[in-house]
């Protein structure tokens, strides 16, 4: 049993230092799950390349069940910035260290400092809380704005600022045990950092969201997948991995150029009218549709190739 904890570290580890290592199936779930800790230079966050071009950001303050503090709300902006701009990823995975996805707020944090605006008076102060507010709403933005793809995989709790953090992803995965709650009105605040204005472009239903918002009653997995909140249920968290895994490569082995343009376009569209999206899709698609990759693609589809044959340039 050591023996196997200790090599699982190792691998995990090996993970962390060689970038597009490719470890097939279930060893790679397993690495994934194995982290020994955070990756320097974060504290809350543990970054691991489980596949070629996949990265796996995994919210890492399991003794606290990834309570948000401070560090975090930074360190996200820091991670998705690297990864907007690392051209060996073509696709994130995110999910949470030890019992659950995240209890949300770190709520010692925010009761010893974090929402403690300086200022001379009412005015300053106002002032610089709008600053702080905007500056944790960037913490899951900087996840929309990221070209590549977030997959996010929640087992467990996902409270508060999860639901925040998991709105602003592409695809959301959960576990039969996953259960989700909009926390926000029992510790007396209105959800500020996403949930109130992407939750309710996730979900059709506006009276659940209200529901969900005004009660901050628990939704559980069934009931998170009928609604669409979740487009897949796994019965645990190895299964769950694996699934992640597995879609993150079907995405990682389509072209890049057409993998980003669809996921700016499809997030452009859901706050704009057809008509606005379409004139940004043809603007878009006049440079993009130019690319080696549609040639390429192309041409494999008419030989009966997979697109995870044909070898894309990176981006
Ligand atoms: C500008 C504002 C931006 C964002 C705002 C976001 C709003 C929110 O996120 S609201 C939601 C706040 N969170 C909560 O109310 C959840 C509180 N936690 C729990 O209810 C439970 O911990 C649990 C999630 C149901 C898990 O229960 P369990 O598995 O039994 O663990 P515990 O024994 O309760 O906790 C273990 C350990 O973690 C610490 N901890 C848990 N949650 C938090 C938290 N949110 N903040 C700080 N610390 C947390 C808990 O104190 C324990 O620590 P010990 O040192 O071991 O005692």
């Amino acid at each position: 049993m050591m023996f196997r904890a200790m090599a699982a570290a190792v691998i995990g580890s090996a993970f962390r230092k060689s970038r597009g290592l490719w470890l097939p199936g279930l060893s790679a779930v397993r690495a994934m799950s194995a982290q020994a800790g955070p990756t320097p230079p974060f504290s809350a966050l543990s970054v691991s390349h489980p596949a070629t071009a996949v990265t796996h950001v995994e919210l890492y303050r399991p003794e606290k069940r990834n309570a948000m503090n401070q560090a975090f709300w930074s360190e996200m902006v820091d991670c998705f910035s690297q990864i907007a701009l690392d051209s060996e990823c073509r696709v994130v995975i995110v999910s949470g260290a030890g019992k659950i996805f995240t209890s949300g707020i770190d709520l010692m944090d925010m009761a010893e400092n974090m929402l403690q605006p300086e200022g001379d008076d009412v005015a300053r102060m106002s002032w610089n809380m709008r600053r702080l507010v905007a500056k944790f709403q960037e913490t899951f933005s900087i996840i929309e704005k990221c070209p590549k793809p977030v997959v996010v995989a929640v087992h467990g709790a996902c409270v508060g600022g999860g639901v925040d953090l998991i709105t602003a992803c592409d695809i959301r995965l959960c576990t039969q045990d996953a259960w989700f709650q909009v926390k926000e009105v029992d510790i007396g605040l209105a959800a500020d950092v996403g949930t109130l204005q992407r939750l309710p472009k996730v979900i059709g239903s506006r009276s659940l969201v209200n529901e969900l918002a005004l009660t901050a009653r628990k939704l559980y997995s069934d009931e998170a997948k009928s609604c669409g909140l979740v487009s897949r249920v796994f019965p645990d968290k190895e299964s769950m991995m694996a699934g992640a895994l597995e879609l993150a490569a079907e995405i990682a082995a389509r072209s890049p150029v057409a993998v980003q343009g669809t996921k700016i376009n499809l997030v452009y569209s859901r706050d704009h009218s057809v008509s606005e999206s379409l004139d940004y899709m043809a603007t878009w698609n006049m440079s993009m549709l130019q690319t080696q990759d549609l040639v390429k693609s192309a041409q494999a589809a008419m030989e009966k190739k997979s697109p995870k044959e044909v070898l894309f340039s990176k981006l």
